[in-house]
């Protein structure tokens, strides 16, 4: 109870509005700045992308002559981030969805860049490709912490958009997309599986969701039956959790052949590993 009625005291002393975010009061941003979400909108802010609003007082941009409203570095840092995430199974186009959503902030004028796991050399280091053959270029990473200081820290400033693909292989993501949005205020858009081919949460996915404004589970279709399919088959006996591959590895399954699937892999497993034992005591 103190320690609410000091928390009151201490709102009230900075004469804040009912209506202002909790985020002004963090030691980062000590002067009213940026106002994320829109019921917060007040009538003496500017709209200068989807859910970013400033004061006019403490704008400090320019209009391009295309109209476009470009920001320097402080406003950048000062505006509230976002974090959307898309996961689903593979084949269910979630590389599409991130390219797609990346090219249409890059439209609307906003600096982007692309970030994927060098652990995927399916195509490249130098793109993100989707399952049709459409690519975007991007960076290539061992983890995230290192993007900052390879991107170069004043392009790092410019960006507003972030886009991760293959989410599940980089075990720093939690930190990296809390850091980039809640203090250097960028979108970050994350793609990758949620679960494995087990089903099992892959990676740090799922540790992300509650730090998300959105999420999007995507669905494929079932390579057995054309119903709709939430899970990842792997075709082949190994067994660890991470085997880069494609559809010659993988394919998306409904739930019932997903457990018909598991039954038939197993059964093979055992056979084969029973083959190898005669040939051993052979
Ligand atoms: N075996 C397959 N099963 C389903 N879709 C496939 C397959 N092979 C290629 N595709 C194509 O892949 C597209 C999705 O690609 P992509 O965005 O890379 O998916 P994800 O990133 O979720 O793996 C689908 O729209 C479909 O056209
Ligand atoms: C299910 C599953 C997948 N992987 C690998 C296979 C691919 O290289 C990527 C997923 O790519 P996509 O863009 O989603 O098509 O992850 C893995 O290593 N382990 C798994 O269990």
């Amino acid at each position: 109870m103190l320690a609410i009625s000091r928390m009151k005291a201490l709102i009230s002393t900075h004469c804040i509005s009912k209506t202002t975010p909790l985020s002004l009061f963090s030691s980062a941003s000590k002067s009213i700045r940026s106002y994320p979400p829109t019921q917060f909108r007040t009538p003496n802010l500017v709209r200068l992308k989807p859910n970013t609003f400033v004061p006019y007082a403490s704008l400090s941009s320019e209009i391009a002559p295309n109209g476009a409203v470009e920001m320097d570095a402080a406003s950048r840092r000062q505006r509230s981030g976002e974090i959307h995430v898309i996961v689903g199974p593979m084949f269910a186009g979630k590389t599409t969805t991130l390219l797609r959503r990346i090219q249409s902030e890059k439209g609307d004028g906003s600096n982007v860049a692309v970030i994927k796991s060098n652990k995927d050399t399916r195509y490249g280091l130098d793109s993100i490709v989707t399952h049709d053959g459409v690519r975007l270029p991007c960076w290539a990473l061992p983890n995230l912490s290192s993007f900052k200081q390879k991107f170069g820290l004043d392009a790092y400033e410019q960006l507003d958009v972030i886009g991760i693909d293959e989410a599940q292989f980089f075990e720093d993501l939690y930190d990296f997309c809390r850091e980039a949005a809640d203090h250097d205020g960028k979108k970050v858009i994350v793609a990758g599986l949620d679960g494995d081919y087990l089903r099992r949460s892959f990676g740090s996915v799922l540790d992300i969701i509650p730090l998300a404004d959105s999420v999007t589970k995507l669905t494929s279709r079932c390579e057995l039956c054309g119903k709709p399919a939430f899970f990842t088959l792997r075709k082949t006996e190994e067994m660890q959790t991470e085997v880069i591959g494609g559809a010659d590895v993988y394919m998306p399954v409904c739930r019932q052949h997903y457990v018909s699937g598991q039954v038939a892999i197993q059964a093979a497993r055992v056979v084969l590993e029973s083959q190898v034992e005669c040939r051993s005591c052979a």
